[in-house]
């Protein structure tokens, strides 16, 4: 295949000094040397006047063309299956998983800028890659990494809004109460109330996502220093990358945790955009809020800004049926050999997923609203263990999972996807390195997950793109329709 190929003169190109453009698989190489191409803004400010002409064009020429046929199944199923909405940052393919901006994982992993030689990408180049749709030198990511670190400073009474709850609330409720009171410093809302033209509002949602998305770390620590370690904080190092600055605020400075880490944020970033978390930050949805913020969504259910709409994706995120699997894979492995011990058979391991069904619980890590393979996702964790954890015995259950519980989800005959997801793994791999606190391992999903709504929501700014508002029916209507479809 043409990208294929391409992909290999990649590390050629992009050793190039000249400046350089070529188009690959939808996504623009190009290799620059000014001093402003390594200012992320910059790049923006060049691309969407073009990307708005596109779209414009786009609306003109193709605005009546049809994509499909909307069933009753669709409607009444969750809307799966139904195209209906513009998600430029990345794509799902049922059976090849996530492209970020027509890239693979293992295809990032192979371009993307990293901390140490061979090692994982930093999070820092999927953002450049997800806003621009270019693949950033390592200057570039180096100089938004220290962007990034010059926007992280939070404000104290974001950690007064967290005290104000108990030490025993979920980390989700703590970390988006966080992010509720880090919007009083929202640039957007400050600019709408001025009456900033609709023309410039990706200017002020670019500057909430990047201090958003630059301060969630420290805010997400606290949140685990406070439950889990009696409120020792840990000072940033804001000489390290966005992904090890994290690690190292956690508590965990082992060299192979802070490149996890790297990995981790890099691929729980963006799943284009019909899955909950950032479907919901889509919408910008703020009567999803918290107390006792409740009352601060003044910007109208349109135009929330980014820290709304963002609170509102985690409180999505935080649902059993989608972040909150992580918790409950690793919840549910550490049950498992409660049970029967650590020496767990396969037929031991059968019966539990049995019991488990028949309990009525769904079997956590396994099945998905669109993949129909197993997710990329799982599949690079799992290399990442075979490289540095062989021994892992919860990675030799998972793998003995990956054996046994897909055979039993086919056999009940309604599961669409037997195969394991993202979070079937990442907990296994965090407990390795001391990371053991189930609880919280959403709130790492989420802090990942602000890196891909953020990039989106500048560019639903950028497009100006409408507020969303499909069409409900009762089922009196849809049984109406229908038998007048058969007369
Ligand atoms: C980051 C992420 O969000 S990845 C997903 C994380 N979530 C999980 O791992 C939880 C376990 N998995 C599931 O519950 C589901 O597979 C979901 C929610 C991810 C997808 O749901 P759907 O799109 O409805 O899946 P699907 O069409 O295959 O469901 C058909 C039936 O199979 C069931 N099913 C699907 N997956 C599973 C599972 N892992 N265990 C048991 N039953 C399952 C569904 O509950 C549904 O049953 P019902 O008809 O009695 O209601
Ligand atoms: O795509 C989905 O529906 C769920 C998912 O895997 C994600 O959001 O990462």
């Amino acid at each position: 295949m043409a990208f294929f190929r391409g992909l290999t003169a990649v590390s050629r190109l992009r050793s190039r000094v000249a400046q350089e453009a070529t188009t690959l698989g939808g996504v623009r190489w190009l290799q620059m040397q000014s001093a402003s191409d390594l200012d992320l803004k910059s790049q923006l400010q060049e691309l969407i006047p073009e990307q708005q002409d596109r779209l414009k064009k786009l609306k003109s020429e193709h605005g009546k063309v049809q994509l499909g046929n909307i069933t009753v199944d669709m409607v009444l199923g969750g809307m799966r299956g139904m195209t209906g909405m513009l998600w430029e940052t990345s794509l799902l393919d049922p059976d090849e998983g996530i492209r970020f901006r027509g890239l693979s994982i293992p295809e990032c992993q192979k371009v993307l800028p990293t901390a140490v030689k061979d090692g994982e990408p930093l999070p820092e180049g999927l953002l450049w890659l997800l806003l621009t749709g270019k693949v950033p030198t390592k200057e570039q990511v180096d100089a938004l990494s220290k962007e990034l670190a010059s926007r992280s400073s939070v404000p104290g009474h974001v950690y007064k809004a967290i005290d104000a709850l108990p030490v025993t609330a979920h980390p989700m409720t703590q970390f988006t109460t966080g992010v509720m009171a880090l919007q009083v410093e929202s640039e957007f809302q400050k600019a709408y109330d001025k009456g900033m033209s609709k023309s410039k509002f990706w200017e002020p949602t670019y500057e909430d996502c990047l201090n958003l998305i630059a301060r969630l770390p420290a805010v997400a620590s606290y949140v685990y220093r406070r439950i889990f370690k009696g409120g020792k904080t840990i000072a940033a190092d804001n000489a390290l990358d966005y992904a090890a600055n994290f690690s190292h605020m956690l508590g965990f400075d082992d060299p192979k945790m802070l490149e996890l880490m790297r990995l981790y944020i890099t691929i729980h970033t963006d799943h284009e955009g019909g899955n909950v978390s950032a479907h919901t930050g889509h919408l910008e949805n703020p009567g999803v809020s918290v107390w006792p913020f409740n009352a601060l969504g003044k910007v109208g259910s349109a135009l929330s800004d980014p820290y709304l709409s963002f609170a509102a994706a985690l409180n999505g995120l935080a649902g059993p049926l989608h972040g909150l699997a992580n918790q409950e894979v690793l919840l549910w492995i550490k049950s498992v050999i409660g049970e029967t011990g650590s020496d767990v058979t396969t037929d031991q391991l059968r019966e539990y997923v049995w019991k488990t069904l028949k309990s009525g619980k769904v079997v956590p890590g396994f099945g998905h609203g669109v993949l129909r393979k197993t997710d990329p996702r799982y599949t690079c964790q799992r290399e990442f263990a075979l490289k540095y954890l062989p021994e892992d015995p919860l990675f030799q259950l998972v793998s003995k999972l990956y054996e046994v519980v897909p055979p039993i989800l086919t056999e009940l005959g309604k599961v669409k996807n037997p195969w394991p997801n993202v979070d079937a793994h990442s907990g296994v791999l965090l407990n390795h390195f001391g990371l053991s606190e189930a609880r919280y391992y959403t709130v790492l999903f989420g802090v990942s997950r602000s890196i891909g709504i953020g990039s989106q929501l500048i560019w639903d700014r950028a497009l100006g793109l409408p507020l969303e508002r499909p069409k409900s029916v009762t089922m009196e209507w849809l049984e109406n329709h229908c038998k007048k479809v058969a007369a």
